[in-house]
């Protein structure tokens, strides 16, 4: 026999019984045959949803607190520590992406000066997740916080914010890297558009509103032959998805400054080298391979043409971002509302000098004092382009951006840096 409960609360929900239901209708008869036995199950029905309500409510807030990586009073505190100002006229910048290679010279560079800095980063293993963790150490030790979470974290982003009234957002947390989007394509979409989008929902909302300055590419260009690339040159024909996010995020700031009143720089970073680099670039897996006795793979353009790069050093790099973020001008909205027109800029930081990739090889080999195992191969449709080079005439307008970095002194840094990191025999670097 079916107990009351049964017949009540099936244990499969949704899958009541027909043959039941003219039983349960009698059942519901005699329970609530008078109005005030109706009256008291009406209150008994409210009192438990009303319970189980506030134990949601209870278990959601204290897994937050018990599990997550953040909040918090001292945590709190410590965040406001990192982003405390030293100098008069300084701002506060929390830089997404500040365990990655640009992130960590900038936030290094910001603090140097004076200024307050608080990091984001989600450590994903898209390379090596040790080489960002000791990235944060470096952070850390010149008392610079970088905070765990996925710029996909709004709950996140809103706290920082409640916690610091930044002035600006030095935006370079992504998904990086040409020829892999072709693995992992959502892995763009996730963090070059839904976390960009995400980052900016929370910008626009903040009171005050903070200046962004972001990280676009010069992959941007694409198929673009006019040389050098200027801003106002074609960037409708992306050779990849990484490059065609990059110019999505280009449109989405873009409406972000038109409705909300946001300042935005975007930065067309050309091809960025230098010590703490990433490992899955080609000057530092060429590195690696070089002095573990491996072949290195060239590719090789149509015609048998050398593919060419306007490598750009980090040092430069840093000096542009910088720039940007002390002429980016105000946000001129607040709480979601616009109040006048706010400035819309890009810029391309690049080295106005391209060299070719067997010229890079080449330069390595100085350094390092080892011969390549060079294997030349046509270049696969992998969403490379030929050659990168940039004009860089804006940028020394607006801001006096000049490199001063060529690629033979650049690399000797890297190298320098990479032996003092990994060491010649260090397994660390040979994945
Ligand atoms: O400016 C950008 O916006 C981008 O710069 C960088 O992309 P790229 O310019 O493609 O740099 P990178 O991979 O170092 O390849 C350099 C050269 O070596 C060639 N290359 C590469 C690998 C290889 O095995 N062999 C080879 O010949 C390759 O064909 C190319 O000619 C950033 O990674 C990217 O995130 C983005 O920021």
């Amino acid at each position: 026999m079916p107990s009351l409960e049964d017949e009540l609360f099936p244990s499969t929900p949704g899958k009541f019984k027909v043959d039941r239901a003219h039983n349960m209708n009698r059942q519901f008869h005699r329970c609530f045959a008078s109005t005030s036995t109706m009256f008291l199950w009406a209150l008994f029905l409210i009192a438990l949803t009303a319970s189980y309500l506030s134990f949601q409510s209870f278990v959601d807030s204290g897994s937050r607190y018990f599990s997550a990586s953040w909040g918090g009073i001292q945590w709190e505190k410590q965040v406001r520590n990192s982003a405390q100002i030293h100098r008069s006229g300084g701002m506060s910048v929390l830089v997404t992406g500040a365990a990655g290679f640009v992130g960590t010279h900038v936030s290094l560079a910001l603090k140097k000066r004076g200024d307050g800095v608080v990091g984001l980063d989600n450590f994903n293993n898209y390379y090596d997740p040790s080489l960002k963790k000791a990235r944060k150490s470096l952070l850390n030790s010149h008392g610079i916080l970088v905070v765990e979470g996925d710029l996909n974290d709004a709950k996140l982003l809103a706290k920082l914010f409640d916690v610091v009234a930044f002035t600006h957002v030095m935006h370079l947390a992504a998904q990086a890297g040409v020829r892999y989007a072709m693995e992992n394509p959502n892995s763009y979409v996730h963090s070059n558009i839904a976390g960009l989008v995400t980052l900016l929902e929370i910008c626009k909302s903040a009171n005050p509103q903070p200046a962004v300055v972001w990280a676009s590419s010069s992959s941007v260009y694409g198929l673009n032959e006019k040389v050098p690339f200027s801003e106002a040159d074609r960037t409708d024909q992306p050779a990849s998805l990484y490059a065609a996010t990059k110019k999505a995020g280009e449109e989405i700031t873009h409406t972000y400054n038109h409705i909300y009143g946001l300042s935005i720089t975007g930065l067309r970073f050309f091809t960025v080298y230098g010590p703490w680099g990433r490992p899955d670039m080609a000057y530092f897996s060429f590195t690696r391979n070089i002095l573990q006795g491996k072949p290195i793979t060239i590719y090789r353009g149509k015609n048998r043409v050398d593919l060419a790069r306007d490598f750009t050093y980090i040092d430069d790099i840093v000096k542009g971002c910088l720039g940007s973020l002390d002429t980016s001008g105000k946000s001129t909205g607040s709480g979601g509302k616009k109040k006048g027109n706010a400035p819309y800029r890009i810029f391309n930081l690049g080295n106005t000098s391209p060299v070719k990739v067997p010229e890079l090889v080449n330069i390595l080999e100085r350094h390092l004092k080892v011969k390549a195992k060079r294997n030349i191969v046509d270049m696969p449709g992998n969403g490379d382009v030929p050659f990168t080079h940039a004009n860089i005439s804006l940028a020394q307008r607006e801001f006096g951006y000049k490199p001063t970095t060529d690629l033979q002194t650049g690399l000797k840094k890297f190298v320098r840096w990479y032996l003092s990191y990994y060491g010649y025999n260090n397994r660390k670097g040979l994945q």
